[in-house]
């Protein structure tokens, strides 16, 4: 099956000379195109990390040595180890993502920030874009809300708003960092429902971080990660 993410013998560090601390520690991970995996495992085990260099958010960080030397970090058909600071910003450009407490822009209404997911695709025409939003934001149940900004929205709604956004221009790569960390149980539920659904109907693969156990079920995959090392794989949690 197609590797929509290939890693291997990844390391990371942060900081520089006596500051200098390594985070992650040769990471191996391959993800298939489709699957729904879940990243998780304790408070800086360097799941973030991992997430935003695979999203390209994070530059890999090219080392000498000879044991990176075969580092790798493979993203839809593209390499992104040693690649140039533009190549990140395309790559970056083509996953959707979805952060924890929603980051929408609170001066622009629901349907605004969605066209905004859709605005960096110049191919598509300003008509299709106003019915592509309008449509993502009826199957995420917001329909009625469409002019509402964000604070007259509830968390759910707005995390809603932001996988809408996210998912309209059928991106092959979601990227979730703790997208229920700021809702209720029943809205978290609710929210990553939403997302397997809609990420089953485009075909698109997500990569999730998470803590929260109530919503492990949704994955094909479990991987854990501790200290900065993948742990052996974990079947998925059956409900
Ligand atoms: N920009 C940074 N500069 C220096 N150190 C950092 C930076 N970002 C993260 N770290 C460190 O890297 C390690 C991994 O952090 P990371 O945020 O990836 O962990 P995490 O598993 O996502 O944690 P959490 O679940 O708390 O979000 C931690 O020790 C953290 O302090």
């Amino acid at each position: 099956m197609l590797k929509v993410i290939s890693v291997r013998n990844l390391d990371h560090y942060f900081g520089n000379g006596s500051l200098r601390k390594q985070v992650l520690f040769n990471i191996n991970l391959e993800i298939s195109a489709g699957e729904i995996v879940i990243l998780t495992g304790p408070s800086g085990s360097g799941k973030t990390t991992l997430l935003n260099l695979v999203g390209g958010l994070r530059s890999p960080l090219v080392e000498r040595s000879s044991s990176s030397q075969s580092a790798s970090l493979r993203v839809l058909g593209q390499e992104l180890y040693g690649a140039s600071a533009e190549r990140l910003v395309q790559a970056r450009r083509r996953n959707g993502y979805i952060f924890q407490g929603h980051n929408l822009h609170g001066s622009l209404t629901a349907l605004q920030n969605v066209k905004m997911g859709l605005e960096l695709h110049q191919y598509i025409e300003l008509a299709e874009l106003e019915t592509r939003a309008i449509q993502i934001l009826e199957q995420v149940g917001l329909g009625n809300h469409l002019h509402y900004y964000p604070d007259q929205l509830s968390g759910g709604q707005k995390q809603r708003v932001a996988i809408a956004r996210a998912l309209v221009s059928h991106p092959q790569l979601v990227l979730a960092d703790e997208p229920t960390a700021s809702l209720d149980s029943q809205s978290g539920r609710d929210v990553v429902n939403l997302m397997q659904k809609l990420a089953h109907e485009k075909g698109s693969t997500i990569l999730m971080v998470t803590h929260d156990h109530r919503i492990l079920n949704i994955a094909d995959r479990i991987v854990q990660m501790e200290d900065g090392r993948l742990m052996s794989p974990t079947p998925a949690v059956i409900s």
